[in-house]
């Protein structure tokens, strides 16, 4: 049996413990201490309590356990480094590793440092926790699986097969930094504006937020093009544009994940998804002005939190 070490026992990380128990040896790794007995709630609303081992990063030290198959980080994109770091030495520098995270900040840092395989996942299951013994599955949706230099296929291919028997569909690509970038353009084209305005998605359909968003998916475009990433269907500008407005739709009702983080007084993931564009915004001498000033109100947010 392989066994899998979850470390961020959030949203994601929880209901990837929940969904691997039944098919492998699963321990949720975490900073503080977490209850051993957890509900997943289904999309049908369902409950389903079981027994999740879950330790303490302090507990693995002092106990020195046998070491994982592999280790999947379920932080923020910003916490990933940090919390691979405090595995160094419990865990071999070979262990393969299995990044959650949306954006595009953690997985080339760690693809570059980490001496062992680096796998990135991007889904669009949904979850949120509840409690200290809860996770909510929101919505079923697909992950895909892949690692940036197109090294560890295999390995893609049996955690993508391991997470569908486990009830998470999931599918090994080859174009896995593609499929990061896509849902980075799509999460900076909505998160960032509807967490300073504190809207809903469906709200950006207004005027004055939809000259906004207009205007975010015309930088992100520029950028895209010159790294060489089209949009998944369509092309260029618009479409881009198609894929953003077809989101929003989608999720009208939603409030998206960075306008939670402002509401509970949470750090977002702006360095994540508006700073790699940025940065490849002045690399090619791009436009960036409503990027930039998207992250500067969202610094200012975030400081007026803590
Ligand atoms: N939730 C969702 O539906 C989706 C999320 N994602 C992405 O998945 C990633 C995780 O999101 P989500 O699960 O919602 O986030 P959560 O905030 O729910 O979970 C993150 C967890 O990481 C823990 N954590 C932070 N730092 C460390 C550390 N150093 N060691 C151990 N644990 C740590 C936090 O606990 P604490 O701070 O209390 O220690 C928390 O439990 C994000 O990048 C998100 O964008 C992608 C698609 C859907
Ligand atoms: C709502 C959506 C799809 C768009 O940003 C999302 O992924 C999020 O909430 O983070």
């Amino acid at each position: 049996m392989t066994s899998h070490w979850i470390i961020g026992p959030g949203a994601i990380g929880r209901l990837l413990a929940h969904s691997l128990s039944p098919v492998a040896t699963v321990t949720l790794v975490g900073r503080g201490e977490l209850a051993e007995r957890q509900t997943l709630t289904s999309p049908e609303g369902k409950p389903h309590t079981q027994l999740l081992k879950a330790v303490t990063v302090e507990q693995l030290l002092r106990d020195a356990p046998a070491p994982p198959t592999s280790v999947h980080i379920t932080t923020k994109a910003m916490a990933a480094q940090a919390a691979l770091d405090s595995l160094v030495g419990v865990i071999s520098p070979t262990t393969p590793v299995v990044l959650w995270q949306n954006g595009f900040l953690a997985q080339p840092r760690i693809t570059e440092a980490w001496p062992g395989p680096v796998l990135c996942a991007t889904t669009t299951e949904g979850a949120y926790v509840n409690g200290e013994t809860g996770v909510v599955h929101a919505g079923r949706g697909h992950t895909f699986i892949g690692d940036l230099d197109n090294r560890h296929a295999e390995l893609a291919k049996c955690l993508a097969l391991q997470l569908t028997n486990a009830g998470l569909v999931a599918t090994a690509v080859e174009d896995i930094r593609r499929r990061l970038w896509q849902k980075l353009a799509v999460n900076a084209a909505i998160n960032p504006l509807v967490a300073r305005y504190r809207i809903r998605n469906g709200q950006l359909r207004d005027r004055p937020f939809r000259l906004y968003v207009e205007a975010v998916i015309g930088e992100v475009a520029g950028i895209l093009d010159k790294e060489g990433i089209a949009p998944p269907s369509g092309a260029g500008l618009e479409g881009w544009r198609a894929l953003v407005w077809q989101v929003v739709d989608n999720t009208a009702n939603n409030r998206a994940s960075m306008f939670q983080d402002v509401l509970a007084g949470r750090p977002t993931e702006r360095a994540a998804i508006l700073g790699p564009l940025i940065d490849n915004a002045k690399r090619h001498q791009l436009p960036c002005e409503q990027l930039v000033a998207l992250d500067q109100a969202l610094e200012s947010i975030e400081a007026q939190l803590s």
